[in-house]
């Protein structure tokens, strides 16, 4: 049984259908990657999967249960969490304040373990844990923001184009990071533009496109059909 399962999703927003019968599914331990045109679908998809908003056909599981009504509150109950592309850290706050409001649920003591947890992974948040999350780069703030994710010690990690706006090395960085969390049991699904980098990381993909599924399977063999190649990989 996956971990994730939408299974033939219909959804939109207010009367307009974004979403038509989509199905994904992320197994235990997987790197999940969705690629597709600009207005595919794909954050929306992410953001059915989180709660933000809910199948009017179709259901979505995480494990043996029915999460397709659950809230974003709920859904970090289970232990999924989302890191948005946008406006994904408290600016006013330092490192170390966004850390500990990630983990909103914890008590203190396993927020400092939790902490500690994130400062291996990213040891540039410890050096700066004082410093506003609003002063950091590009590429620091998106540790800040995935740091955060990762305090309630997530089964799943749900990140919408983690390497929006980054430079080709901190797109490398962010990557081998995913990488890194992924190993540590964390399955992971992600949006992403960077299409080919992203499915070189990832188990499986899918290839979104006018809100319907396009293409699916192993990254290895996305990256070499030659029509997902010629049509979404610039190739
Ligand atoms: N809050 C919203 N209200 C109304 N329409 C929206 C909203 N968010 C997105 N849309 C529309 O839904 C469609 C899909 O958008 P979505 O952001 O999911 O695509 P995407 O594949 O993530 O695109 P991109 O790669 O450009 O980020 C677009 O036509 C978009 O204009």
């Amino acid at each position: 049984m996956p971990l994730l399962n939408v299974n033939s999703i219909t959804t939109g927003y207010a009367d307009m259908e974004v979403l038509t019968d989509v199905s994904i599914a992320v197994n235990e331990g997987e790197i999940v990657s969705i690629i597709g045109p600009n207005g595919a679908g794909k954050s929306t998809l992410m953001k059915a999967v989180f709660g933000l908003l809910h199948p009017w056909q179709g259901s979505i599981t995480l494990g043996d249960r029915d999460i397709s009504r659950y809230s974003p509150f709920e859904i970090v109950a289970q232990r999924m969490c989302y890191v948005p592309q946008v406006a994904n850290v408290f600016t006013t706050l330092s490192v170390e304040e966004n850390l500990e409001l990630g983990g909103f649920t914890l008590e203190k003591r396993e927020i400092d373990a939790a902490k500690e947890r994130v400062y291996e992974l990213f040891p540039v948040l410890k050096e700066r844990r004082r410093q506003k999350a609003g002063t950091m780069s590009g590429g620091q703030r998106q540790m800040v923001a995935m740091g955060s994710a990762l305090m309630l010690n997530p089964v799943l990690l749900l990140l919408d184009e983690p390497s929006a706006g980054l430079s080709p090395k901190l797109v490398d960085m962010i990557f081998e990071r995913i990488v890194t969390i992924n190993a540590t049991g964390v399955a992971v699904l992600m949006v992403e533009q960077n299409a080919q980098e992203s499915l070189r990381m990832a188990h499986r993909g899918y290839v979104l496109a006018n809100g319907e599924n396009r293409f699916e399977g192993a990254a290895k063999s996305l990256l070499e059909d030659p029509e997902v190649g010629r049509l979404y990989l610039g190739g």
